[in-house]
């Protein structure tokens, strides 16, 4: 029997988008998509269906009623149906386009053509079912800030295949590796990238193919924190972790078996009310909060041990 996935559409208040872009991911969608309709939000998500049941959708259908009510926003209208496999990648990439991220990135489709005349670093991106299509403001701080963090990383170490300089980095819930590309892009000598979600591992193996990256610069692997301490000989140069807050702060203790008195970290996938919560985490395990970077309701914090 051909898979088939539930396609969600959910019509919304556009300041509702994000909370329930994490809900849905939450859930366990593994594409999501948005647009406007009017003075409305229509936000799209895939999930398959082996792995939800019609109550399930039922009860999501109730926490989005009860986010709305709590905020004091009109509760969103929910519906779904059944698509088949081939219609879900269609519908899936319908909504992704190139993309420009800080000075440096190009995030490009794989089946598009390469934009003419770029000269930024150009990440090809096919996320398959995991996230990181470069879209949402978390993926975007957390380039941004390893575009600012590598920069230093001279251009003639990446040309010369890492004669100075190595960097050593681990990408703590890699998704589609986006991140991991990003930072062997600007230079890192090796990224070791985990990641729980078995689909998302694949997406990485898959897309570091698709960027010609070898196999020695970026190790993608599956499991969390535990997993960069059974695969590296010494602590790494830098972290990048992108996974809701309550994760990071239970993350966080176990990162100190992984870090040196130099190592800097960047964190995101939280909310700005989150972000005391998380620093509090942080400097209770040895690391200082140097910036925090905001974007919609989201920040991202740059941190180094203390
Ligand atoms: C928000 S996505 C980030 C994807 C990508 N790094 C990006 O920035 O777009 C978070 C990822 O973390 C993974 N994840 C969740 N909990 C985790 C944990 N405890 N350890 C490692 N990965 C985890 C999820 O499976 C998901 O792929």
């Amino acid at each position: 029997m051909a898979n088939t996935w539930w396609e969600l559409e959910i019509l919304c208040e556009p300041a509702l988008e994000d909370s329930i872009f994490w809900r849905l991911e939450d859930f366990g969608s593994r594409g999501t998509a948005s647009e406007s309709k009017g003075n409305s939000c229509l936000v799209k998500a895939y999930l398959p269906s082996f792995q939800t049941q019609l109550l399930d959708l039922a009860a999501l259908s109730l926490w989005l009623r009860q986010d709305a009510l709590c905020v004091g926003l009109s509760t969103p209208s929910l519906q779904w149906h059944l698509i088949d496999e081939e219609d879900w990648a269609t519908s899936w990439k319908q909504y992704w386009h190139p993309q420009e991220i800080g000075d440096r990135f190009l995030i490009n489709p794989a089946w598009l053509p390469l934009p003419e005349s770029s000269d930024r670093l150009v990440i090809h991106l096919d996320p398959g079912v995991a996230f990181g299509t470069g879209n949402h403001a978390t993926t975007q701080l957390c380039l941004e800030s390893l575009e600012m963090r590598l920069s230093s990383v001279p251009q003639s170490f990446v040309a010369s295949g890492g004669q100075s300089e190595p960097l050593v980095i681990a990408d703590i819930g890699c998704g589609s590796g986006i991140l991991s590309i990003g930072a062997v892009l600007l230079g890192a000598e090796k990224v070791y990238a985990v990641d729980t979600d078995p689909l998302a591992v694949q997406s990485t193996f898959s897309n570091r193919a698709l960027n010609d990256i070898s196999p020695e610069r970026l190790i993608p692997a599956e499991g969390s924190v535990d997993m960069v301490k059974r695969l590296v000989s010494q602590p790494v140069d830098g972290i990048v972790c992108n996974i809701l807050a309550h994760v990071i702060i239970e993350l966080v203790p176990e990162m100190s078996a992984i870090a040196k008195p130099s190592t800097w970290a960047i964190f995101s996938g939280i909310l700005l009310e989150q972000s005391a919560a998380v620093a509090d985490a942080l400097e209770k395990n040895g690391w200082v909060v140097a910036t925090l970077w905001k974007r919609k309701e989201w920040c991202c914090l740059n941190v180094r041990r203390s």
